[in-house]
């Protein structure tokens, strides 16, 4: 929790070199795009845009390589997907550890220095559990060359076959040239992607472009504990970013299945425990039911005055301080290249909010907050007619908040929210919130090192990339941002359709391996932006 007391004293100091509304804007359109287009070409023919910016055929050769090494990389794959490394259930916090310890070895393999730095503890139920420590990690420190941050996460989110999965959840299976498994798209592919394609400049003899320098932590499902500290209070005092020219993550998806993605704004997240106890024991229903103020249904009463049904926040003043919307702005949605229908039929939904219509989908998803209900702990969730009324339930939900909104009035504005409710129902019982956020993110994508993402992407997948917002949150990308203060870019491997979280999690095969190559121009690239 103290991360988010720190990224809060944090924004109050930055929020204003951020200018999200600023960015909203984007300054790149298409016709920038546009002119600053190369030839197409591809990697298999002579590539062009090698030619242009280098001297050599070097890009070609990885590619080759890449494609001549599938089998490996699945391999790898799977090893990583049957650690079953679930950062919120503290019982699998040894493969966690484990899952760092794995990683710490492939990246000692090609070549890189690695420190495992302990991050302390968190508090579970009242006791004090170890955090798995974060990978730091260095390769290269040639002071011509430009030095890249990578940031990655190597812990998932929690998954049972009983779930609703076709196989084993952490046990990598291909189907149809998808890779289905627990983090292989959200966000083992993506880390194994890094090391791929370093290893394939290795194999090919060719030294690294640029610097890297990783930070890989287990704990991203689970709020990143200890990550700020670690970065504010130890890497950056000792010097870590100060050779830093920009930071990269590759941990989120393409909006749709086809067409690649750069990403430059994050929605952030409020995340709420709203416990109501109504007794010290769960007690039975035929015995004690009519008899007491039940937990459940105060807790029921709470949620439901939340969100309305088409998804209007009901909290008062939510809404007040999101960036207002530009005209400029309000013109990016129409380009962007999103197919409702499409996403509809994917999802299974019956019907869209907003009319299914693309540019509310998208506004809706990037730059105006929205509310979740996710669960209720303590309530009898498993099959069959349990008679029970629960003595305490916590029930679960979140907001993705937006750029100009911040976690502290956030915050103030729920718990006024709900305590005026509480109020309202007058309940006996006994009521608790707690709360944890991270803010929203966004960047400037005309910056030369989206132009050098760009121009990878053109190379690997001859076509132009759509500049997109992601709905969900990366909190640690608003403090790499201010920590290395340097410009930030998500470069998503995964296609909109991966399912991350949920049941049948998957990657592409086209998307892992096209994502290595991708990886691999996208260092090349950064190798040629000027020092
Ligand atoms: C986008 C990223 N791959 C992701 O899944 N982020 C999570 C982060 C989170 C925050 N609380 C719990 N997990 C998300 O957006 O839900
Ligand atoms: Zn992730
Ligand atoms: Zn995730």
């Amino acid at each position: 929790m103290s991360r988010f007391i720190l990224k809060r004293s944090i924004s109050a100091i930055c929020y204003s070199f951020i200018q999200p509304d600023f960015r909203l804007q984007s300054r790149i359109t298409q016709a920038s795009l546009q002119a600053c287009r190369p030839p197409r070409c591809h990697y298999s023919k002579a590539c062009e845009v090698t030619k242009m910016s280098s001297n050599d055929k070097l890009l070609p050769r990885i590619f080759k390589h890449v494609d001549e090494n599938v089998d490996s990389y699945k391999q790898l794959l799977k090893e990583a997907v049957a650690i079953p490394s679930i950062s919120s259930d503290a019982a699998h916090r040894d493969d966690c550890v484990r899952m760092v310890h794995w990683t710490q070895e492939k990246l000692k393999e090609v070549g890189a220095t690695t420190e495992l730095r302990d991050v302390g503890f968190q508090t579970i139920d009242g006791k004090q559990v170890k955090l798995p420590p974060v990978l730091v990690s260095v390769l290269g420190n040639d002071p011509k060359k430009n030095t890249i941050c990578i940031y990655g996460h190597l812990d998932v989110q929690p998954a049972l076959k009983s779930d609703g999965w076709l196989s084993e959840p952490f046990e990598l299976v291909e189907r149809d040239g998808k890779l289905f498994g627990r983090g292989s798209t959200d966000d083992k592919g993506p880390v194994l992607g890094w090391l791929h394609a370093i290893n394939a400049y290795k194999a090919i003899g060719e030294e690294l472009p640029v610097n890297l320098k990783f930070i890989l932590e287990c704990m991203e499902e689970s709020g990143s504990e200890g990550l700020d500290e670690l970065l504010f209070e130890k890497l950056k005092p000792e010097g870590f970013f100060d050779s830093v020219d920009y930071v990269c993550i590759s941990d989120n998806y393409w909006l749709g299945t086809t067409k690649p993605c750069i990403t430059y704004g994050l929605r952030g997240i409020s995340y709420y425990f709203v416990e109501v106890e109504c007794a010290k024991m769960d007690l039975h229903s035929g015995v004690y039911g009519g008899t007491v103020h039940e937990a459940m249904s105060d807790l029921i009463y709470l949620m439901s005055e939340l969100v309305d049904k088409d998804g209007k926040i009901l909290i008062t003043d939510m809404y007040k301080s999101v960036a207002p919307m530009t005209e400029d702005e309000k013109k990016l949605y129409t380009s962007i290249d999103f197919d409702p229908v499409a996403y509809k039929t994917s999802i299974g939904a019956h019907q869209l909010a907003h009319n299914g219509v693309k540019e509310q989908l998208l506004m809706h998803r990037w730059r105006y907050p929205s509310l979740s209900l996710h669960g209720i702990e303590g309530a009898a969730f498993q099959p069959g007619a349990k008679t029970v009324i629960p003595g305490k339930v916590i029930g679960k939900f979140s907001i993705r908040i937006v750029p100009h909104q911040e976690p502290a009035e956030v915050e103030k504005l729920v718990m006024d929210y709900l305590n005026k409710k509480w109020a309202e129902r007058g309940s006996p019982n006994k009521l608790k919130i707690t709360a944890q956020s991270g803010r929203a993110w966004t960047e400037d994508p005309s910056h030369p090192h989206y132009q050098a993402a760009a121009r990878a992407v053109r190379m690997i997948f001859q076509t132009e990339p759509d500049m997109s917002r992601e709905g969900g949150s990366i909190p640690v990308t608003i403090s790499l941002q201010e920590a290395s203060a340097r410009n930030v870019l998500l470069l998503p491997m995964g296609a909109g359709d991966d399912m991350a979280h949920s049941q049948n999690e998957k990657l592409n095969v086209r998307n892992y391996i096209e994502g290595i190559k991708l990886f691999a121009a996208y260092l090349h690239e950064v190798g040629l932006l000027k020092k």
